[in-house]
């Protein structure tokens, strides 16, 4: 008798810098109050499910160790909650999920995010749930601030806790150097120690997001430099005060200028053009203040299911410090 092999579904999902993040005041939830701007990475995550008698969750690549293969894992929250969305046992769901990591872990990046986002589209497309995307974008938010955006991909304005989303205009590409750091911050760490800070007088504040929103539509890199602003950047750079040497060295390499991304630690330079790019990762690698540079560009676009054919990991251009 022939036995059916299991069709498995791979999906690609991006990472993040938040081009502009201006943290309100702390709600009653706990969380803070969100104006952002994100722009989804050529850096990416594979995502693939398959049907399976025998659930589970494996992760391989880079930082593969420090992820968990547990309930903790986002991207198997989202296994769990779209299994009770769409009246399955969340028990039982009867699927594999493995992860092949190219987004840092805990680098403010958004990496859990965007597993569970590609985990949410490819168990959608594994059990022809159908789902619009609006609806799984619902789903989304549930499991994290990120998740929606993740789903999205290229710039969008956030609201809220960041997980209300509008498309923005971005006419260009825009090349990035990203500086990795040793160790991650955890993301609740971070706003806490924004939240000590404002305690005192004179913690910084972002201005408007208009003016970085002008600068996307006219697509000149030199002009949404100046505008690059992260409220949470302080709170990072306190918590590991030689994000200070990287985000200078970034400037003095040649990049337009430099920004921690998101909770941090890592650091996202903007350049002119693809060459400048190269060099300022070149020279930065050089200047032994991180452990890895890679370059890559933006807008990407959101998860997206892989054909069978286009499934191999592309490889990181990267240069080891
Ligand atoms: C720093 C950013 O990456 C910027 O996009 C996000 O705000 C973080 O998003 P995330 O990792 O998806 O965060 P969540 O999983 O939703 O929340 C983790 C923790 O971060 C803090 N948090 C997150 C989002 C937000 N708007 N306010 C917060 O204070 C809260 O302590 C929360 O318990
Ligand atoms: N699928 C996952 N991939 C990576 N980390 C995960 C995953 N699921 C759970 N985690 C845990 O979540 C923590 C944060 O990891 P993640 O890579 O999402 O951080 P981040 O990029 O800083 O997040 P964000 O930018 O959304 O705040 C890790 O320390 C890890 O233990």
């Amino acid at each position: 008798m022939l036995s059916v092999v299991p069709t498995p579904i791979t999906v690609r999902v991006p990472a993040k810098v938040n081009l502009h993040l201006a943290v309100g005041d702390s709600r009653p939830d706990g969380y803070h109050e969100l104006v952002t701007v994100f722009q989804a990475l050529s850096m990416t995550d594979d995502v693939t499910v398959v049907s399976a008698d025998e659930p589970g969750l494996e992760v391989h690549g880079e930082g593969a160790e420090s992820v968990p293969t547990g309930p903790s894992n986002l991207a198997w929250k989202a296994v769990r909650i779209l299994a009770e969305h769409a009246g399955r046992d969340p028990e039982e769901p009867g699927v594999r999920v493995t992860l092949h990591k190219g987004i840092p872990v805990a680098g403010g990046m958004a990496g859990g995010s965007a597993d569970a986002a590609g985990a949410l589209l490819a168990l959608n497309t594994l059990w022809k749930l159908e789902l619009p995307r609006d609806e799984l974008a619902d789903v989304a938010g549930r499991l994290g601030s990120d998740v929606p955006f993740a789903l999205q991909g290229g710039t969008a304005l956030g609201t809220g806790r960041g997980e209300r989303l509008v498309p923005v205009l971005a006419r260009h590409t825009y090349h990035w150097v990203i500086a990795l750091d040793r160790d991650g911050l955890e993301t609740p760490a971070v706003y806490t120690e924004l939240d000590r800070l404002r305690a005192e007088p004179k913690a910084n504040q972002v201005g408007d997001v208009e003016p970085v929103l002008e600068a996307l539509a006219s697509g000149d890199p030199r002009q949404l430099a100046l505008l690059l602003g992260n409220d949470l950047q302080c709170a990072a750079v306190s918590l590991r005060p030689g994000l200070r040497r990287t985000l200078r060295a970034g400037v003095n390499a040649g990049a337009l200028a430099g920004i921690v991304s998101g909770s941090g630690p890592t650091c996202a330079f903007l350049c002119t053009d693809a060459d400048s790019a190269v060099k300022v990762a070149a020279e930065l690698s050089g200047a032994g203040v991180c452990r890895t540079v890679r370059v890559a560009q933006g807008p990407a676009p959101g998860a997206r299911v892989l054909s069978d054919e286009r499934a191999d990991r592309p490889t990181p251009p990267q240069v080891h410090a």
